[in-house]
């Protein structure tokens, strides 16, 4: 028997009224793997995500996800996105348990008291993440860091398997960035598919299984090995080809 795709993206188009931001993309992501999506401002990687997650509708084409429709796999919560840290409102009064919390909703009734279990999960997804101690801070005092580290925990208080990630390692140190990965390829081993959108072309070499060029369309894909190339990187960003790439 042929293996499920966590995700399956097939002669995907997005138009936005006349513009086109996705033309005929076609993607597997196979269960347990790490996936980089590579490309530059407005080559659509924002939109293939939004799309993922049931925001968009293609113009053409058709998404599944774990071989559902995405309105079904949404309403069980099987994807989670942790989004770039400029889209959030940080004034927003609550704390980093609340955020956390926030991934159980979808397993609470209509009124949303939480249960013992609810509790117990957020705990153990803000241990994983290192957040424990600053479960009572207002979310609009962590550093970017800490914020990346709280949405991480809120998708897996979800228990999503698929985890989008929007430019995680951006504004994050060295150390940070070193926690998250561990962490990612330590979910993957569980299983979980992980596609996370970066700039940062170094570790994209280090720690994803495949990567993604893109650029509307998709100009490569495949494993990290065999796609990282100068003539891909070239292509993607239009004749440049970024230094301390750790080309193959
Ligand atoms: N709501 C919208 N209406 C019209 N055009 C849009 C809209 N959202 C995005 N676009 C356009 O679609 C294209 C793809 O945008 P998208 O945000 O997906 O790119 P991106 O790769 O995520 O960019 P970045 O790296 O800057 O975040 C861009 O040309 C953008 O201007």
């Amino acid at each position: 028997m042929p293996q499920m795709m966590s995700v399956d993206i097939e002669n995907v188009t997005v138009n936005y009224h006349d513009k086109v931001a996705l033309h005929g993309v076609n993607l597997s992501l196979q269960p347990g793997s790490i996936v980089g999506l590579v490309g530059m401002n407005g080559s659509g990687k924002s939109t293939l995500f939004k799309t993922i997650m049931g925001l968009i509708a293609p113009t053409i084409g058709r998404v599944t996800i774990e071989g559902l429709p995405i309105r079904l796999a949404q309403k069980r919560g099987r994807v989670a996105y942790i989004p770039q840290t400029e889209q959030v409102d940080w004034q927003f009064p609550v704390s980093v348990q609340d955020v956390v919390l926030m991934g159980r909703y979808g397993y609470m009734n209509w009124l949303r008291i939480p249960r013992p279990v609810d509790r117990r999960i957020v705990q153990d997804s803000l241990l994983r993440v290192d957040m424990l101690a600053l479960k009572d801070r207002q979310i609009g005092e962590l550093s970017g860091g800490q914020k990346k580290r709280a949405f991480l925990a809120r998708a897996l208080a979800q228990q999503a398997n698929i985890l989008l990630l929007d430019e995680p390692f951006n504004g994050v140190d060295v150390k940070t960035e070193q926690t998250m990965i561990k962490l990612l390829m330590e979910l993957r081993r569980f299983g979980h598919t992980i596609l996370v959108s970066t700039h940062d072309l170094s570790s994209v070499s280090t720690f994803c299984d495949q990567t993604i060029f893109i650029n509307q369309t998709i100009l490569a894909y495949g494993a990290t090995q065999e796609v990282f190339t100068p003539e891909n990187l070239s292509r993607t960003f239009g004749g440049y080809c970024p230094p301390n790439s750790n080309i193959h």
